[in-house]
């Protein structure tokens, strides 16, 4: 089954309406200054008018206090917040009544015992999202363009939603479907020429890989 797909980091018109012509489910906007991402709440709001209601808008931010939140459910209206920093299960519980938005909650992965972080926030969070830790250095928590052993969630709870990023590609995409079965995948450095900067020929090429992949996935369990 094809996967749901979210093209992350989006800031231009072009980006956006191709990632959408071409399938993503969802699409991502970087509220985080020190992201090449970053877009202001007012564009951000321009360019998910152009395709709310074809796919579900997601505002990504790291610890955001409750003023900036505001600010960019007022202006973008997103469907989805996802909370990249160390937001607590009791911040998601309490954004999520006032806001009545659904939350999702990313983690860094890199070896089984980090899933453990994710039990506080089981029936809290809607969906999780496993990244890569950022490399040494980064100012990022996300967008590093790096995997993480995806083996590690051979372990992980199969009822548990998740999307699957961290340094996904046309290259590495079928890997990736392969060995996890994600329900969904997030994509931002992989498809970009330079940090920020999004390559519509490399979007395609992402897209084509994912359905190649979604056909030739095995019917595992089926008797046909
Ligand atoms: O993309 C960013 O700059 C970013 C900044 C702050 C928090 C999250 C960010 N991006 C998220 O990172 C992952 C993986 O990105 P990549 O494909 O490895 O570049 C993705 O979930 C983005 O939403």
């Amino acid at each position: 089954m094809r996967p749901d797909i979210k093209i992350c980091g989006l800031k231009t018109p072009e980006a956006v309406d191709r990632a959408v012509e071409r399938g993503a489910t969802h699409v991502g906007f970087i509220f985080f200054g020190k992201s090449p991402r970053n877009i202001e709440p007012d564009l951000a709001g321009v360019l998910a008018d152009r395709v709310r209601g074809r796919a579900k808008i997601v505002a990504v931010t790291v610890d955001a206090d409750n003023d900036d939140l505001d600010e960019i459910i007022a202006l973008v209206r997103p469907d989805i917040l996802q909370f990249h920093g160390a937001e607590s299960p009791e911040r998601v519980l309490t954004v999520k009544a006032v806001t009545g938005l659904p939350v999702m909650k990313a983690f860094s992965i890199r070896e089984p015992d980090d899933l453990k972080r994710i039990e506080p926030y089981i029936g809290i969070a809607d969906r999780f999202l496993f990244d890569a830790k950022p490399p040494v250095g980064s100012d990022l928590p996300g967008g590093n363009g790096v995997s993480f052993d995806w083996r590690v969630l051979r372990t992980l709870d199969p009822n548990v939603e998740y999307m699957l990023s961290g340094g996904l590609n046309r290259d590495n995409i079928a890997d990736a479907l392969r060995e996890t079965g994600a329900r969904g995948i997030d994509v931002s450095s992989g498809v970009e020429s330079a940090p920020g900067v999004k390559d519509l020929d490399k979007m395609d090429e992402f897209f084509a890989a994912v359905e190649r992949a979604s056909v030739r996935e095995p019917v595992s369990g089926s008797a046909q």
